[in-house]
């Protein structure tokens, strides 16, 4: 294994944590720390701790990332301030703000430390097998070293876009956050009507899996807009021109699209912290 990454402090290696992890040992991860409460082992050379207290004084990470989830976030902070001053904490939590989670950090700093440099990112669980998509937002406080690493890091998963703006997270998170959940919600609704309409559950899962996959491969490696893609497949008069009547009508995918974007990216707002979250 080449090590081309630089050592992590991973802080949560759940859905998320543990995709970007996995992304990244197969690109060669410098021996990192890995502080999860749950998972049971991480493959050496990496090392699993139940805490930051775990963490040897003398580990000095590249980057911190921070992937527990948005209402967990506090429990963490206190132990992981001290590493905040060695290095920059790269956060995928949704909704909470690099304003929020410096705050938070510099809570459990004694007074007169430098300000911790907080930037976000949104990936999404791809990112196991590099196909990830992830977008970042660093404030001016961060340097352009620091936004190098993280392209770095996360180009090593997948393809990587910088928001403008801290508030683009927000749909951004519905977009690409959420969306694989999106599409694999298609698969299996697909596949459901196969089976209902006498398919087999094999042959139905089948169909609908590769038809999903081969789609979005066709999409990326053509670089076609994907609506040409979608004429492409509709003659006129023809099976899939009666689908997308049905499907495009006003009323139907388009409106059901824009209202589930804008929940997700109103939920989004609300875990900032600034409102009440569940
Ligand atoms: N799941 C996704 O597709 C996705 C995509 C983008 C961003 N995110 C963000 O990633 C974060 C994690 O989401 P997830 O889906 O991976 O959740 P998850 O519950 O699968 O993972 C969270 C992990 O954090 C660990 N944890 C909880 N408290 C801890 C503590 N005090 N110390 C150490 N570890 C602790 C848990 O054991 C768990 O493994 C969230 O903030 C979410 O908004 C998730
Ligand atoms: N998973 C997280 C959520 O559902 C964030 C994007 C994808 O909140």
């Amino acid at each position: 294994m080449t090590q081309q990454l630089p050592p992590l402090l991973l802080v949560g290696c759940g859905q998320m944590g543990g995709a970007m992890f996995d992304g990244w040992m197969k690109e060669g991860l410098a021996p990192s720390f890995i502080i999860d409460r749950h998972r049971d082992s991480v493959p050496a050379p990496h090392h699993l701790v139940r805490s930051a207290d775990d963490v040897p004084d003398d580990f000095h990470p590249g980057m911190i990332v921070l992937a527990t989830k948005p209402q967990k976030v506090d429990a963490v902070m206190a132990a992981i301030a001290p590493f905040a001053l060695r290095a920059p904490v790269l956060s995928v939590l949704a909704g909470r703000t690099v304003g929020g989670l410096t705050d938070m950090l510099t809570d459990h700093l004694p007074a007169g430390s430098p300000m911790p440099v907080v930037i976000r990112a949104m990936p999404n669980t791809p990112s196991s097998i590099g196909q990830g998509m992830t977008v970042c937002y660093a404030p001016p406080a961060a340097t352009q070293a620091q936004r190098d690493l993280c392209t770095r890091l996360l180009r090593a998963i997948g393809d990587v876009a910088w928001a403008d703006r801290e508030d683009q997270m927000d749909i951004v998170t519905a977009i690409s956050g959420s969306g694989p959940a999106y599409v694999y919600l298609l698969a299996e609704l697909m596949e459901q009507v196969g089976v209902a309409e006498g398919l087999s559950p094999a042959l139905a899962r089948q169909i609908a899996r590769q038809t999903v996959a081969g789609a979005g491969a066709l999409m990326i490696r053509s670089g076609t807009d994907s609506a040409i893609l979608r004429h492409n497949v509709t003659s006129p008069g023809g099976t899939t021109q009666q689908a997308l009547e049905v499907l495009m009508a006003a009323d139907a995918w388009p409106a059901t699209m824009s209202r589930a974007l804008r929940a997700a990216a109103r939920r989004s707002r609300e875990l900032s912290g600034a409102q009440p979250v569940a």
